[in-house]
Formats: C-alpha cells, sequence, structure tokens
C-alpha cells in the first residue's frame, strides 16, 4: 500500500505528518512498534540510558532514531544530549516507563486530534478519527483524557511544563470568538465529567499561575473531592446526553460522542425500567436512537474486529432485549 503520509515542514511546529491522499474515518494510517523502552520514569531518566538503549538499536532504526525532532535540530551529528534530547521530545510514557516510536513520534501534538494510536495484539496503529483531507496534517493528542475539558490556556500551561513546547495546533491558535466559545464548551465538559464521577471541579488554579512549573505527575482528578449529592438518574441521562453533543459540537473524536450517547441511553432505560413499567414509546424511542447513532460513530472510527465495536454491538442487543421485555411487562399491566 503506498503511504498515506510524509513529513513535511508544518509552520512552528517543525516537521508533522501530512496526508498525501484524502483519509476516510476509521482508515487504517500507519503500523508502527515500540522502539525502544526504557522502564524507567521520564524525570529518572540520563543521557547514558538513553545512549545504551540507542545502541542495542538495528543500524536502519538507529538512522529513523536520528530523524526525530531533537526540540534545536542543533546538526546531523550525535552525542549523548542529543540523544537524550531526542528522547525526551518524543518520548511517550506510562507507569512502566517511557519509550519511543520511529513513525508515530514524527506526529504533531493538537488539541483537537484527527487521529489515534490504538494498540492491538499486531503492534500500534495510527487509525484517522476524522476526516482528513489530502495535504492536511495529521495529529495525535499527547494527552490524556481529561486535558480535553480544559481551557486553551490551562492546556498550554501544561504542555510548556511537560513537554517544553507552547502547543500552536489549530484549536489552542483559534481566534476569537470560536477560542472562547470552545473554552467555554470544554469548561462545562469538564463540569459536567466530574459530576458524573460523583466529584467536584478541583481547583486547577496552577494552571494559571504563568510561571508556576506543574509537576509531571499532576492529577487534578486526584486531589477533587466528593460530591454530597449523588445524581438522580434524570439528570445522568440529561449530563450524558449534553456531554455527548458538546464533544461533538467540540470537534472531538466520534468515539467519545458514541460512549456518552451509550450511557445517556443506558440511564433512560434504568428510568423506564423503573416501577410500575409503563413503557413509554417516546423514551424508548430515544433510547433507540442513541445507541443506533452511538454504535454507528463507533463503527466509523474503529476497526471492525476491534473490543470497542464488539461491545457497542453486544450493548445494542442487550437494550433492544431490555426493551422489548419492558414494552411485554407493559402490555401484561395494562390487559
Ligand atoms: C514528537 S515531536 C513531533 C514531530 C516534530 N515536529 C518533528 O519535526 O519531527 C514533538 C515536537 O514537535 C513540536 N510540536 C508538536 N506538536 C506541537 C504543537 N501542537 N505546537 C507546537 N509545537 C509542536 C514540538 O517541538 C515538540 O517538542
Amino acid at each position: 500500500m503506498a503511504p498515506l503520509w510524509d513529513s513535511r515542514p508544518s509552520p512552528g511546529k517543525g516537521n508533522g505528518m501530512m496526508a498525501l491522499e484524502d483519509i476516510e474515518p476509521g482508515n487504517l494510517i500507519l503500523e508502527d512498534k515500540e522502539a525502544l523502552r526504557i522502564y524507567a520514569p521520564s524525570t529518572h531518566i540520563a543521557a547514558a540510558d538513553v545512549r545504551a538503549a540507542f545502541d542495542r538499536l538495528s543500524a536502519e532504526d538507529r538512522a529513523r532514531f536520528l530523524l526525530l525532532s531533537d526540540g534545536q535540530k542543533t546538526s546531523d551529528d550525535y552525542d549523548n544530549a542529543r540523544l537524550l534530547r531526542i528522547f525526551e521530545t518524543n518520548n511517550f510514557e506510562d507507569q512502566y516507563g517511557c519509550w519511543i516510536y520511529l513513525l508515530i513520534c514524527r506526529c504533531n501534538h493538537s488539541c483537537q486530534p484527527n487521529a489515534v494510536v490504538l494498540i492491538s495484539e499486531q503492534g500500534e496503529q495510527l487509525y484517522a478519527e476524522t476526516f482528513i483531507p489530502k495535504g492536511s496534517e495529521i495529529y495525535i493528542s499527547y494527552k490524556g483524557a481529561i486535558f480535553r475539558s480544559l481551557t486553551a490556556r490551562r492546556r498550554q500551561a501544561m504542555m510548556r511544563s511537560h513537554k517544553g513546547f507552547t502547543c500552536s495546533c489549530p484549536a489552542c491558535s483559534m481566534p476569537n470568538p470560536g477560542l472562547m466559545v470552545s473554552d467555554m464548551r470544554r469548561t462545562l465538559i469538564g463540569g459536567l465529567w466530574y459530576a458524573l464521577q460523583g466529584l467536584e471541579v478541583p481547583d486547577l488554579s496552577l494552571l494559571d499561575d504563568p510561571i508556576a512549573v506543574i509537576p509531571n505527575d499532576y492529577d487534578p482528578i486526584a486531589t477533587a473531592r466528593h460530591r454530597q449529592v449523588r445524581l438522580s438518574e434524570a439528570e445522568r441521562t440529561a449530563y450524558y446526553y449534553v456531554l455527548a453533543r458538546l464533544e461533538q459540537a467540540e470537534g472531538s473524536s466520534p468515539y467519545w460522542t458514541a460512549a456518552y450517547l451509550r450511557e445517556a441511553a443506558t440511564y433512560l432505560l434504568y428510568q423506564i425500567a423503573d416501577p410500575p413499567h409503563v413503557v413509554l414509546p417516546r423514551s424508548a424511542q430515544y433510547v433507540r436512537d442513541w445507541m443506533k447513532e452511538a454504535s454507528m460513530l463507533t463503527d466509523s472510527v474503529r476497526p471492525p474486529h476491534s473490543q470497542e465495536v464488539k461491545s457497542m454491538h453486544q450493548q445494542c442487543n442487550n437494550i433492544e432485549a431490555a426493551l422489548a421485555k419492558l414494552a411485554d411487562e407493559s402490555q401484561a399491566g395494562l390487559d
């Protein structure tokens, strides 16, 4: 298959991954695998560790490693300090340590990404999550889900502290009033998300301090206090539904809209299922419509064999069966 991308200059971001063809949502862009892993947190990794891991790579992979950005691109030559800079500019991190991909690492970050890295038994695969027109840039998000609920200023503060660059992605460089609307939407997304987790919105003021250094393990969720009042099922239905539509309006992955619609449908079903089991046809139709939309959206951005697609189809069937059973019980009650 001819490559769907090439590495080309991306204004203000070094090089980036540019689409050579129109790429449809759900299409595979490239396959990659971890090339180099160091089992330590990024803050504990020294130049000698990177050098040792680099020396274990094949000659071909060493050459590909040296193609990655070092954040300042001083020369084609390399010493231990440059190897460390490349590692720091490109590494992914989890609780087990840090690693590098030789292809995926050539992708820039966006706070409104159009692609996602999915991990399967075959390795790591980059998939389009929205339509990517020929000639435009392919972006992933370098940050986890809760990052999406921050305003542009707060996201930039976090990126500067954690990744050493000021994010100039399309979502962050949008002019007003678009940026203001996006900030408001994301703040609402955060408020609804925390409430649904049974949490108060945490104090995020650290992210408003322009000179604050935000620790690498900064986790706003861990500092959030528990809410005193539990949300009712009606509130949960409404919150998930609004969350789905806010994510959609914000241009997030359809995967999130699908996940929240499925929750909204499930909580609406719980309400229908409450005694006295009178199934209101309109509510039942909403449950079906939301599940159908959630299923179509998941199908559009995840491979057919993926766990997400299988589980969404299974849930559609379960919900359809539950509705049919409730309708029978409701009819029996009326007879
Ligand atoms: C993993 S590399 C991505 C590929 C890199 N741009 C290249 O030329 O190979 C990460 C670096 O790209 C740049 N970068 C990525 N996303 C960016 C963004 N949204 N805004 C500004 N710079 C970005 C930063 O210099 C960052 O340190």
